[in-house]
């Protein structure tokens, strides 16, 4: 049975499939803490031909990172649904307005927890990764293949690689990060918040993510 942690609020930091997804999904295997992952979310709106889902598409499909004000009014009004639970923060912030945007609304992180991985391992990992549209499942042709080639193992629908997967947009993703992303690795350094696991492999860094959560994370229970 997972092991429950009563309230913890985490943040993971790493570059565009450096694996936040992928550990979002463990802790909520083993720690019962659910995601709040701000691509799923604009990913879903453009699924559902929202307004939101138009205004996003042309950023995200050029490897653009979309307005800050935008992306904190969609993830904090998904926060306030959350009330007092834990939750881990999948891809937000990703810029310094938006970690001051935290803190100006006194969101309390408990710990970030930044993924560094190479960038050649995340150009492989990119080209192979593969998603059910509806869902947003993740799988990758080498890592956690499908069950039957191309089709989604719970619905059997059609998989899909990401527009913004296409090598160009990469470019300009893995771009993004470094000039608007990392900034934030001295700045919740310099807030005693930041905690660095590297690696390029998910099931090697994985136990030591569970042993950090097991023994640091702040529980009110
Ligand atoms: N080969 C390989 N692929 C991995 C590993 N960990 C995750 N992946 C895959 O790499 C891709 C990017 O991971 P994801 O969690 O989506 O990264 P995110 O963009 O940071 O959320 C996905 O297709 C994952 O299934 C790993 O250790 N090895
Ligand atoms: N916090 C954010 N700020 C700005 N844009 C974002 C943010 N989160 C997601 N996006 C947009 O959604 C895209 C996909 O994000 P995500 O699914 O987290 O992908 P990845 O981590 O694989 O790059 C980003 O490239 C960007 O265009």
């Amino acid at each position: 049975m997972a092991a429950r942690v009563p309230v913890s609020r985490l943040a993971l930091l790493g570059a565009p499939g450096s694996g936040k997804g992928t550990m979002a999904h463990k802790i909520r295997l083993h720690f019962g803490i659910t995601s709040v992952a701000s691509g799923e979310l604009l990913r879903d709106h453009i699924y559902r031909r929202t307004e939101i889902g138009h205004r996003a598409r042309s950023y995200i499909v050029a490897g653009r990172l979309v307005p800050d004000d935008f992306i904190t009014h969609l993830v904090m009004r998904e926060l306030q649904q959350r009330g007092d639970d834990g939750w881990v923060l999948d891809g937000f912030p990703r810029t310094l307005p938006q970690a001051h945007a935290l803190e100006c609304e006194r969101v309390r992180l408990d710990a970030v927890l930044c993924l560094d991985v190479p960038a050649d391992t995340i150009r492989q990992r990119l080209s192979s990764r593969w998603i059910h549209a509806r869902s947003g499942r993740v799988y990758n042709t080498h890592f956690n293949p499908p069950r039957n080639a191309g089709r989604d193992d719970v619905t059997g629908e059609p998989l899909v690689q990401r527009l913004d997967d296409r090598p160009d947009a990469v470019v300009a993703r893995l771009r993004e990060y470094r000039e608007r992303t990392q900034p934030l690795v001295t700045h919740f350094a310099s807030r005693g918040l930041l905690h660095t696991f590297a690696g390029t492999e998910t099931n090697k860094v994985w136990p030591e993510i569970h042993a950090f959560i097991s023994s640091h994370v702040r529980s009110l229970g």
